[in-house]
């Protein structure tokens, strides 16, 4: 079953409200579509007689060391879409070997999902994802809990100053989870009662020297996920990060923002190696991978993909997003002459002209 089969299927199970939530974009929806077609635009330029019957697609990341250069990246309310929730998605992700980016808006406390991801392996690569609180106790809170839990990097999402305008959840009245789902994580932090849910933060009053004290207040790396400027990357690593995450939020957030694979090339060369830049947005294929890590990328995030997975077929599914990805990736790199990830480098992608429907 190809990644569009998946799609498919989980758009037959799920609800029309919940499939709306995953596939959906902000306004118009022009980002979340580009995502995708800019890998149309690139091609690749093979390099010959270089190759290895043996290929080595590991690679090293603050905090976890990855079989392959793809990686969950941190998306909402598993439990809405599976039973098994952030569970399954835990358990697949570190059987395959992967990092799971869970975080702040999953439906299964941080706690469960390390020991979840524990039944796979003995110690799985799980990172967490969170957006600062304008009161650093609450940052806090959420950072110990992700420590306590056995997490080995944070990744803060800076794209979010306000929350998206997603239409297709304006038009579906989609404002508020159902009964019996919540984002566990969010539960009994300060200034809140024990059990009572403080909302996820999404503050415009939010800046920089906030992402400095969450970097000093923490043993753990920490990456920057949603940067597009080269400016802000060169920022990121000035306050301390240990990876930037090129991204557009999968085209929830401005909906007049470039595709993130565009954006790549200009954060490489901006953070001039001092910490692994990796992307998310778009990936469907194992040749986009190959794309982005010969644009600069030290790995990949997927993340409706996963959700697709999950919702048609569980475990099994997040595994099979997994697989098919990497295996995917290791024939293109064969077929690139690649024995390595970086053998994958600028001069092997031109741009193409467009051509290609998906
Ligand atoms: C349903 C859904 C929920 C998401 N939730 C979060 C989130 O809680 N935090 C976050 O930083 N990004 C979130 N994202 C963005 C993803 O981490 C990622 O940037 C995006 O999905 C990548 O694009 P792709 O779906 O084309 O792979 C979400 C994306 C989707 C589709
Ligand atoms: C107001 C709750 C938002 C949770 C974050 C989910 C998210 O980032 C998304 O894109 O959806």
């Amino acid at each position: 079953m190809t990644l569009r089969e998946l799609r498919h299927r989980a758009r037959k199970v799920l609800g029309p409200i919940p499939y709306d939530y995953v596939a959906g974009g902000a306004g118009e929806e022009r980002v979340l579509a580009d995502n995708e077609k800019a890998f149309d635009r690139y091609a690749l330029l093979p390099r010959v007689l270089s190759g290895s019957e043996t290929r080595d697609t590991a690679v090293d990341l603050p905090g976890a060391r990855q079989a392959a250069p793809v990686l969950v990246a941190p998306t909402a309310f598993h439990r809405l879409v599976h039973r098994d929730g952030e569970r399954a998605t835990a358990r697949a992700a570190a059987a395959e070997g992967a990092v799971l980016v869970t975080g702040t808006a999953a439906t299964t406390a941080v706690l469960d999902v390390v020991a979840a991801a524990r039944e796979a392996a003995p110690r799985p690569p799980v990172w967490f994802q969170l957006y600062l609180h304008p009161r650093g106790e609450v940052t806090r809170a959420l950072v110990w809990r992700a420590e306590d839990a056995g997490c080995t990097a944070l990744v803060v999402t800076v794209d979010s100053p306000v929350f998206g305008r997603h239409t297709r959840d304006l038009r579906n009245g989609f404002t508020d989870l159902p009964p019996g789902f919540a984002a566990e994580n969010m539960r009994g932090l300060p200034g809140a009662g024990p059990d009572a849910l403080t909302p996820i933060p999404m503050s415009p009053a939010v800046r920089w020297p906030d992402l400095a004290e969450a970097v000093r207040g923490t043993s753990l790396p920490v990456l920057v996920k949603g940067v597009l400027h080269p400016d802000d990357a060169k920022l990121a690593v000035e306050h301390g990060a240990a990876g930037v995450i090129v991204s557009n939020h999968g085209g929830r957030q401005c909906d007049a923002v470039p595709a993130a694979v565009d954006c790549l090339p200009a954060v490489t060369e901006a953070v001039a190696g001092r910490v692994p830049v990796l992307l998310d947005g778009g990936v469907r294929r194992g040749s986009d991978v190959a794309v982005a890590l010969a644009l600069g990328a030290s790995a990949v995030g997927v993340g409706r993909p996963v959700v697709w997975g999950l919702a048609a077929e569980g475990e099994t599914g997040v595994r099979r997003v997994l697989a098919t990805l990497r295996d995917e990736y290791d024939h293109t790199l064969a077929l690139c002459g690649g024995r390595r990830n970086a053998d994958l480098t600028a001069d092997m992608v031109v741009r193409n002209g467009g051509a290609g429907a998906r």
